[in-house]
């Protein structure tokens, strides 16, 4: 599915890396419906510059899984995910996917090898049109498959109906869904979403994570940065509570839910 069929190393030993070191450790049972690792994140620690943001943060998404991170402002939530992507400053752990150890490479490498990212702003081509917006996402393909297009059409219709238009033009939640689909182009084995529902109209909100679920139903894991907590707690398979760079809880969405201490410091109560 990843667009790079050259991966070199493949060397990893398929250990999960991930659970011993936070408050809440990932429960066996919620793992078990998973086939393994896609991502696994180890010790990690980045930031931007000489400025230290994460430490020693653990992470991991499985197969086709749906995990989200929550946690106050500046946690550092967004870091991980662009710490993932090859877009900060990496400074020690291990960043693995599908067993290849993928830590301080740029995103170019990173997109062959079947992850796409979805920054929070400023994440379509505002002076291109919505067609040339998803042709873009294909880049790095000799040519634009036009069985994606079709794909990312037939779950975002708006878009191929607004294809013609400039992106500019589009609402806010008409520019994220582009955003997706952009992301989508390349049939990303993971997508990282930086808050999908931030400055969308509270009808449109539930839509949006409407969409995202239909987004891995089909096959795509998810991993999500969301300040609507619950609704993402809700949605997800599992999550993270990051606070100041570090983990502090991870389980199931429905078991943080139901946790007396995540709800009253982290949502709200
Ligand atoms: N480009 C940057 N250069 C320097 N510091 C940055 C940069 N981007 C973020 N930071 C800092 O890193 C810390 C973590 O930011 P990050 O955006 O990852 O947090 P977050 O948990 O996603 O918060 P929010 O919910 O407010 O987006 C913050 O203190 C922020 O000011």
């Amino acid at each position: 599915m990843s667009a790079d069929s050259t991966d070199e190393s493949g060397d990893g030993d398929g250990s999960p890396t991930t659970d011993e070191s936070t408050a809440a450790s990932t429960t066996d049972e919620s793992s078990a419906q998973f086939p393994g690792d896609l991502l696994a994140v180890s010790a990690l620690d980045a930031g931007y510059g000489d400025l230290q943001i994460l430490s020693a943060v653990d992470l991991a998404v499985h197969d086709g899984e749906y995990v989200t991170i929550v946690g106050p402002n500046g946690a550092g939530k967004s870091t991980v995910m662009k710490t993932v992507f090859g877009l900060t400053t990496y400074m020690g752990g291990e960043i693995r996917f599908d067993d290849d150890d993928i830590s301080g490479l740029a995103p170019e490498r990173i997109i062959h090898r079947g992850v796409s990212y979805v920054p929070q702003n400023e994440n379509v081509f505002a002076g291109l049109s919505v067609r040339e917006n998803l042709e873009m996402g294909a880049y790095i393909l000799d040519s634009v498959p036009q069985y994606r297009l079709d794909w990312v059409f037939e779950r975002f219709p708006i878009l191929e109906e607004r294809q013609t238009q400039r992106a500019g033009t589009l609402s806010g939640g008409q520019r994220q869904m582009l955003a997706m689909g952009r992301a989508l182009m390349l049939d990303p084995d993971l997508l990282m979403l930086d808050e999908p529902s931030a400055g969308l109209a509270p009808d449109l909100v539930d839509e949006m994570f409407d969409r995202i679920d239909a987004i891995n139903e089909s096959g795509t894991a998810i991993l999500m940065v969301e300040q609507n907590a619950v609704e993402a707690l809700s949605r997800c398979d599992r999550g993270y509570v990051l606070v100041q760079g570090q983990n502090r809880f991870d389980d199931t969405g429905e078991a943080l839910l139901g946790n007396d201490e995540v709800r009253q410091e982290f949502l709200g109560g």
